[in-house]
């Protein structure tokens, strides 16, 4: 797959805006990457094709979602989350990207999920604190992604939490469980920290 080829054919999905946030996604992925030793070339593929599907229309979304076998219930939620799954299909079918990882981290770059790679981590807290991002308490999180990925998306996931709780927004129920699950790795990561430093 040719990076030039990926880079033009994404920018023609969207919109002038959508492809500015992507290129700048992209950038933070590749900075974060580098940081905690992953492959900055996978991190970069997924932070390009990240958003691929954010504007096509919702009946080729559904339809991608009921050929493919995603998530069924993915249809009674927000249908801003569909993209990302469906994303995940495309880059597959149309990119033939074979890497479960790149794959992964696309899928639930909105959602997260339990277990998270340190590549999905990357992706997810690219997409919330690349520079254009403006909203309460992004500047915490870009903190913490500095020197902690796992605190970093703890702390996006309950922001996003709290946001659409505020809104009367039903939360996706992966999202709780990847802040569940989220939440004890950060305890455990304290206590092996504690274990080291006697
Ligand atoms: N985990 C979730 N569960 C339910 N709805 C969500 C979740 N995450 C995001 N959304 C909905 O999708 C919208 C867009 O999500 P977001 O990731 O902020 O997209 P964008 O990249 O367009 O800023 C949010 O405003 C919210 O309404």
């Amino acid at each position: 797959m040719n990076r030039d080829e990926l880079l033009q054919a994404t920018k023609k999905q969207l919109t002038p805006a959508r492809w500015e946030h992507t290129l700048r996604v992209a950038d933070t992925a590749v900075r974060l990457a580098k940081r905690v030793k992953i492959d900055p070339d996978r991190a970069e593929i997924a932070a390009i094709l990240h958003d691929y599907c954010k504007f096509w229309p919702d009946n080729e979304l559904i339809s991608w979602i009921k050929t493919c076998h995603l998530p069924p219930d993915l249809l009674s939620y927000n249908k801003e989350l569909w993209h990302a799954p469906v994303g995940a299909e495309v880059a597959r079918k149309e990119w033939d990207i074979e890497d479960e990882d790149i794959l992964n981290a696309i899928r639930y770059h909105t959602t997260g999920r339990p277990r998270m790679s340190e590549l999905e981590k990357i992706i997810f807290l690219a997409d919330y604190i690349e520079p254009g991002r403006r909203f309460p308490g992004v500047d915490r999180v870009r903190e913490l992604a500095e020197s902690d990925l796992d605190q970093a998306v703890l702390q996006a996931l309950n922001n996003t939490i709290i946001f659409l709780i505020e809104r009367g927004q039903k939360v996706y129920p992966l999202t709780l469980l990847a802040r569940n699950d989220m939440l004890d790795q950060v305890k455990r990561n304290e206590m092996r920290l504690r274990e080291e430093s006697i």
